[in-house]
């Protein structure tokens, strides 16, 4: 029976909780290995003007730099006003320059002074997780090859192979615990964009750091860059990546595999996030390796529980209890890796509530992709698709690859969702057609991305669907004023509220894979977290502000679901004796306080 218990802390804890991870403790002493212009070429140490006078003399800086001592937070404040100023300086300039422009004064930063970029990233985490995710990340991986500036991450190419095993070793840090991978072949809803999809593990990662305080010295982004079908991009002089069409079929896969080897030789204990491979990939990568290594695919997993929490919370948004959930009308246009990955997770939650009756849970899930209604009739069905296909008896009135608007109109679906990647398709005419749903309070979730891939507006959703919606979003929107003092509040339905903690409660319990049990108490606490006064306002993710809260708690439900799993082997001092016995509320306690913060740390030389 699927569980909705208050999270271990309350909200009244919330803010509290903030506090802490802003108070960090006095750091201790941070070792480098290096000296004088290596260290302020070093992001990773580089405090730029703010190395104290000791330090510039212990570090052979001293004259490197000019004289004046700037403090860590008079270094932030000049940084806000500079990216305040070019936002006042661009105010009407077309918004995707504008956009690049903000994603290059943050790229500068990251690229020179880690520490502060992290700290202005996380304080500011609501203004520019925009840029440094989605949306700006997929207008950066667009345009990749003309704004590389500095390689970030490691590449592995087709070229490599045979080679994996040493290469691993060029790089630099001793540990490293999150790995985001990419083949580019599914860019968001952009698509096959080859080398250039680095920006999405760079992006992803830097959400690891803001909202789980993973330390930014144990990741690494990687593409495995195994050709391009884009043949803009092959024709492209400026493409960075190999000019060949995708490997295909074992060639494929061997390198992957080669690549998962000699990652887990060096880091037995890294955890590899899949991220935006092609369907047929995606499925086949997660089912080769999730029993051998740490790993997960964000989109088909990370996804699903993100959607599970918000159809959850859509039915108590109705006033109806949980049980009602077996109830809904569920409509998904989109069968790739995340539709697909999302009607795996509710059908596996909705039968675990009505009892194991998954055919009859079944029965109100519709799928469709880019050929319409999924029914029996279908030539060539998918076989990851095939468990969903109707037969037409049970749709009547509707027809094999029956449009949106047939099923919607013929439906009056209770959820709406989609992950098509095609922007707009809830048009005009299917958004009006959902006024008719079953439900007084239908939900629409456009989770689609970037924000032009969307499958509607915000503003669409609520003016066309009508006010009483639960709306979601992949990429954010701004909430919808709907006049007389109402709002039409706007819920980033993204992985991003999940991966994080999914990361996090995975490498603090030492378990060496995922499983189903820990993804789904990932779910759960997500679904659980907002009280009910929130959700009755259609509010039903926390704010991306308090993402940090959030993860602490996702982390906390995923490491105690290895330790009920007995997978939990422990991190670091702690065992899995002290796992097993640590509360609910000192499990959160246990993994907040294994947040990497972002403050300077007196450097040490040692040769
Ligand atoms: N909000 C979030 O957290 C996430 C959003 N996404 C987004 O979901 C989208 C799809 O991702 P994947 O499933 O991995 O891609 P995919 O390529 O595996 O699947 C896309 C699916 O959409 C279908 N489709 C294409 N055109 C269509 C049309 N005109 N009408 C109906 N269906 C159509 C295709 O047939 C296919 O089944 C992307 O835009 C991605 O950014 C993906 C993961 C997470
Ligand atoms: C959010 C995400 O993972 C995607 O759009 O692919
Ligand atoms: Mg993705």
């Amino acid at each position: 029976m699927w569980r909705l218990a208050r999270c271990a802390s309350s909200n009244l804890s919330r803010s509290l909780r903030r506090r802490c991870f802003y108070t960090a403790a006095i750091p201790g002493p941070c070792i480098v290995h290096k000296r004088g212009t290596d260290i302020l070429h070093d992001p990773w140490f580089n405090k730029d003007t703010g190395f104290p006078l000791t330090e510039r003399d212990r570090l052979g800086l001293r004259g490197l730099l000019p004289p004046r001592v700037i403090s860590f937070e008079h270094q932030y404040d000049r940084f806000m006003e500079s990216y305040r100023s070019l936002e006042k300086n661009t105010q009407g300039q077309p918004h995707g320059s504008v956009s690049l422009a903000k994603w290059r004064i943050l790229n500068r930063l990251h690229d020179r002074n880690e520490t502060l970029y992290y700290r202005v990233l996380i304080d500011n985490i609501k203004d520019f997780a925009p840029i440094i995710y989605t949306p700006t990340v997929g207008l950066v991986c667009q345009n990749y090859s003309g704004l590389f500036r500095r390689p970030r991450g490691m590449y592995f190419s087709a070229k490599d192979k045979g080679e994996m095993m040493s290469m691993i070793y060029n790089w630099p840090a001793h540990q490293v615990d999150m790995i985001v991978l990419t083949d580019g072949s599914r860019i968001l809803g952009l698509g096959d964009l080859g080398v250039q999809g680095i920006g999405i593990p760079i992006g992803k990662l830097d959400i690891y750091v803001a909202a789980a305080g993973i330390n930014p010295q144990r990741i690494l982004p990687v593409m495995l860059d195994v050709g391009t079908n884009n043949q803009k991009l092959l024709e492209d002089p400026l493409y960075l990546g190999l000019r060949q069409p995708r490997l295909e079929g074992e060639e494929y896969l061997s390198i992957v595999d080669e690549f998962m080897e000699a990652v887990h030789t060096r880091w037995p204990k890294a955890i590899v996030q899949f991220e935006d491979f092609q369907m047929k990939w995606a499925f086949e990568t997660l089912q080769r390796y999730r029993k051998r290594f740490c790993m997960f695919n964000d989109d088909i997993q990370g996804t699903a529980g993100v959607a599970l929490a918000g159809l959850l919370g859509t039915v108590r948004a109705q006033g109806q209890p949980l049980s009602d959930f077996v109830n809904q009308k569920i409509v998904v246009v989109g069968a790739g890796s995340a539709g697909l990955g999302v009607l795996n997770m509710a059908i596996e939650a909705l039968s675990r509530m009505s009892g194991n009756n998954e055919m009859a849970v079944k029965n109100k899930c519709y799928l469709l992709d880019k050929d319409g209604l999924i029914t029996k009739e279908r030539k060539n069905i998918d076989p990851a698709a095939a468990p969903f296909a109707k037969d037409l008896k049970d749709v009547e009135g509707l027809r094999e690859g029956a449009s949106p608007i047939e099923v919607v109109k013929k439906l009056k679906p209770h959820v709406l969702l989609g992950l098509s990647g095609v922007g707009g398709i809830f048009n005009e005419e299917v958004l009006k057609a959902m006024r008719e749903s079953d439900s007084t309070k239908p939900a629409i979730f456009a989770m689609s991305n970037p924000t032009m891939n969307a499958e509607c507006t915000a503003a669409d959703a609520f003016k066309y669907a009508g006010p009483n919606i639960v709306f979601g979003s992949g990429s954010p929107f701004e909430d919808v004023d709907l006049g007389n003092g109402k709002v039409g509040h706007v819920n980033q339905a993204n992985n991003m509220y999940l991966f994080p903690g999914i990361g996090l409660g995975t490498l603090l319990s030492g378990a060496h894979i995922i499983t189903d049990g820990m993804l789904q108490a990932a779910a759960e606490c997500l679904a659980s977290y907002m009280t009910d006064e929130e959700i009755q306002k259609g509010i039903l993710y926390p704010s991306i502000d308090s993402i940090r809260d959030i993860t602490a708690e996702v982390g906390a439900a995923v490491l105690r679901a290895a330790v009920e799993e007995d997978l939990a082997e422990g991190h670091g001092d702690v065992g899995p004796r002290e796992l097993k016995h640590m509360s609910k509320p000192e499990t959160v306690a246990y993994v907040s306080r294994n947040m990497w913060f972002p403050v300077y740390s007196p450097l040490v030389h040692e040769k």
